[in-house]
């Protein structure tokens, strides 16, 4: 949604603690929800038929229901999904509050496997009915460790019609905070099991042009955890040329390629109006300028994402706007001048959601006033208003073009609210032509030798000889354009999106050139928060680096660990604390280019890192030691040699739940001599199925331990712990939560003891605990 600091809703998505919401000021009375511009404008692009009208806008003024969805690998979504349907569902089958029946949550009907749900629960109901403050609770941690991603609804849609696979090079341009970016991540690890995750071929790049909205969304991916990923923080609608390695030429000497990707989601900021039901300050706020002001941008956006695309590539361009001049306008300004792209007819995908074809008709508002008088550009063109307002930034391309039917634009969606009990969407589904077989047979030709290796292809601009287009700026314009912000970015302290600037009354985004030249009066009330790009560089060791061998050694990695694929980021380029593993897509992305110019966030994921401070830090005998890190481990797990896991049951797992720093000695056999036997510091556990108690196992679960002198820590941050529990035992039995539970039941009592004595060993148990702060807050944002 845009992010106009001037009016409307402040963004709610991540990030915004419990006091924020409660404190909002943009909650308002259903009686003030109306909004005469809105009604003008909307009822004259009839969005829907007349009668219809009254049900749309209505819909618009109702409460959203919480919507989310069971997230990550395959089998983990639907062991827990099935918890939902098994135990959750029929504990909230009979809740009567104040006697009335509330009811239980159900599964979206368009969502595939049924994995995403809804339900329509006042907040008030969620707090004090037992049995919802327990399904609340279970939300809350699930989502706290990435299995569950509450997200609207309609904005699950644009990855689903992304169609990703594994091998899939991946471009989300306007990513922050990324729910969807976790949905890419999902598909691109498809073929993840329960235990391990797998490595992708592909990649996935996740870009934004808000600095501290980058940081958002590489916090957000932490949850799913890929080599596979990388973040960079770049205006999209001057995106640069990202280079690869190529097959080496004739004599073995390097060369690289431009990455062209399979599919790139742009899912541009916008006026965001669809989202008035959760975002109510809209109601107060809407005016139809700003929906013209960002229409530029969102053309640049959708056209860059053109330029980067390969041949038969498929792109998704999506709004929370239901304005014609931020959706089918930009559509058909992109696809004019670009010939070889069209919109695919996506109907029989997700059968069962209902949809809305695209207009074709539609007039942009020449002003405040919502004036509508002009039908076409050329009307507009040669009126009074023009003369008497030459500022004015609308452009032929606000309006339909004549020759509209070409396009197809009815194939593109709209999603209301009244359809099904959502916010308001738009989506459309881009299809790039082949190249003809001359261009792809010279392309092969130029990567086996037979062209001079002087000539450097630049797969762009084949595609673009086959089909000649007439996009605004050659690739060449582009780069230079980058070039001279590259500059910028290092001396300004600016981002593209926090600096907005005013186009006709909207308030938009400057582009970064724009920002550079300190063009425009640019109001730069929010920025960075950085000031210069400081990132630190990446550094790959050298597969002999004696860090990384005795990570190998003492974690029992096999031979097949891309051992040259592990990268640090530090000013030294040495191991000294983070290891970080990446696909050799990622690796070929962070070799071949320039980090001046390209602001590169993250790359790849976290796997090891050094244990911290005093005596923990180093084995008896001295040497310091790494440890794999929770979130590390599904992406180690396929290279540990399986002799080296030692197996459990559930009952240890309890008691490692149960308490920080059980002593070795509190187990039983055959587990207490099987951790005796082993060595100090870091190994992985495989508790089996089972069960205790009448609790069940029903899976494998994997986890890092670390073992000290007498102790056994379970390494896992307090949260993710919490969640464990509540899946497994049904109440929440850690430490942490069993004090939370002792202060709830006596606020007044003082100190809280924990019912279980932590046994700390000699080693300080604040040196053992892990505090890996993930987010508190939902993804929410559409
Ligand atoms: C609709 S939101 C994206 C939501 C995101 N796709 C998700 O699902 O969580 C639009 C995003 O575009 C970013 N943005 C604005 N102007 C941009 C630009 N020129 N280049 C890249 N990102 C931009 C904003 O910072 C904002 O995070």
């Amino acid at each position: 949604m845009a992010r106009s600091k001037r009016r409307g809703p402040k963004n709610t998505g991540s990030g915004q603690s419990r006091q924020d919401k409660d404190d909002r000021t943009d909650l308002i009375e259903k009686s003030d929800m109306d909004n005469e511009r809105f009604k003008a404008y909307y009822r004259a692009q009839n969005l829907v038929s007349e009668e219809e009208w009254e049900v749309f806008y209505d819909a618009l003024k109702q409460h959203l229901p919480t919507t989310f969805r069971v997230a990550g690998s395959r089998q983990v979504a639907h062991t827990l999904n099935q918890t939902i349907k098994d135990v959750h569902v029929p504990s909230l089958s009979d809740v009567v509050f104040e006697d009335q029946k509330i009811p239980p949550p159900v599964q979206i009907e368009w969502y595939p496997d049924g994995l995403a749900w809804h339900f329509n629960v006042p907040k008030k109901i969620l707090r004090k009915s037992p049995e919802f403050k327990k399904f609340h609770s279970f939300l809350v941690f699930e989502t706290e460790v990435g299995n569950i991603s509450r997200q609207e609804a309609v904005s699950m849609l644009p990855p689903l019609f992304l169609d990703v696979e594994p091998h899939h090079r991946v471009m989300d341009m306007c990513a922050a905070p990324g729910s969807k970016t976790a949905q890419l991540l999902e598909a691109l690890h498809a073929q993840d099991s329960v235990t391990a995750t797998s490595t992708p071929t592909g990649l996935l790049i996740a870009n934004d042009s808000d600095h501290k909205r980058t940081h958002l969304l590489i916090h957000q991916s932490a949850r799913l955890p890929s080599p596979a990923l990388i973040v960079t923080n770049l205006d999209a609608s001057i995106y640069p040329t990202i280079k690869i390695d190529a097959p080496p030429g004739p004599n073995g000497e390097k060369r690289t390629q431009q990455l062209l990707f399979d599919r790139i989601l742009c899912d541009v900021p916008c006026s965001g109006d669809g989202t008035m039901r959760k975002n109510m300050g809209i109601w107060k706020n809407w005016q139809p300028m700003d929906g013209n002001g960002l229409h530029a941008l969102q053309v640049r956006i959708l056209q860059r994402a053109m330029k980067l695309l390969k041949p038969k590539g498929r792109i998704v361009y999506s709004t929370c706007s239901l304005n014609p001049v931020e959706n089918e306008a930009v559509l058909a300004t992109a696809l004019k001048a670009n010939p070889e792209f069209h919109l695919v007819d996506v109907s029989s995908k997700l059968s069962t959601l209902k949809r809305r074809p695209g207009l074709t008709i539609w007039r942009p508002a020449v002003d405040r006033s919502v004036n509508m008088d002009f039908g076409t550009y050329q009307e507009f063109k040669n009126s009074q208003h023009l003369k008497d307002n030459p500022n004015s930034k609308l452009t032929e391309s606000h309006w339909p073009p004549q020759d509209v039917e070409r396009f197809d634009l009815p194939r593109s969606m709209r999603i209301y609210p009244h359809l099904q009990d959502t916010g308001g969407f738009f989506v459309a589904v881009l299809e790039r032509r082949a190249l003809p077989e001359a261009v792809s047979k010279k392309r092969e030709a130029s990567y086996s030798g037979d062209l001079p290796q002087t000539k450097k292809l630049r797969l762009e601009e084949e595609a673009d000889e086959a089909e000649p287009s007439v996009a605004p700026k050659t690739d060449t314009e582009i780069d230079a354009d980058a070039d001279a912000d590259a500059e910028v970015y290092l001396v300004d302290d600016v981002t593209a999106t926090a600096n907005s600037e005013e186009v006709d009354g909207a308030s938009t985004t400057m582009s970064a050139s724009a920002q550079g030249k300190g063009k425009r009066g640019m109001k730069n009330s929010e920025t960075n928060g950085g000031g210069a790009f400081k990132e630190h560089p990446y550094t790959f060791l050298a597969p002999t680096d004696p860090i990384l061998l005795h990570c190998i050694e003492r974690l029992s990695l096999n031979s097949d660990f891309p051992s040259s694929n592990v990268l640090v980021r530090n000013p030294a380029g040495d191991a000294v604390r983070s290891l970080y593993l990446a696909n050799a897509l990622v690796k070929s992305v962070v070799e071949n280019n320039d980090y001046t110019r390209i602001r590169l966030s993250a790359a790849g994921t976290k796997v090891f890192s050094k244990q911290d401070g005093g005596k923990a830090a180093s084995a008896p005998g001295g040497e310091t030691q790494f440890r794999i890190l929770g979130e590390g481990l599904p992406v180690i797990l396929p290279f540990v040699d399986p002799a080296t896991i030692i197996t459990a049951d559930l009952a240890v797992l309890k008691v490692l739940v149960q308490s920080y720093y059980p002593l070795v000695s509190s187990f039983a056999e055959p587990f207490r001599s099987a951790v005796d036997a082993r060595a100090f510091g870091s190994h992985v556990v495989r508790f089996l199925p089972g069960e205790l108690d009448g609790v069940a196992l029903t899976h494998d679960i994997l986890l890092p331990i670390w073992k000290s002198n007498v102790s056994l820590t379970l390494m896992m941050d307090k949260k993710a712990k919490s969640a464990l529990s509540l899946r497994l035992f049904g109440e929440d039995i850690t430490t942490a939560g069993r004090d939370l539970a002792q202060k709830q039941a006596a606020p007044t009592s003082g100190s809280a003891t924990p019912a279980l004595p932590a046994k700390v060993d000699d080693y300080q148990a604040s040196e053992m605990v892990i505090q890996e702060s993930h987010l508190l807050d939902a993804m929410d944002d559409s």
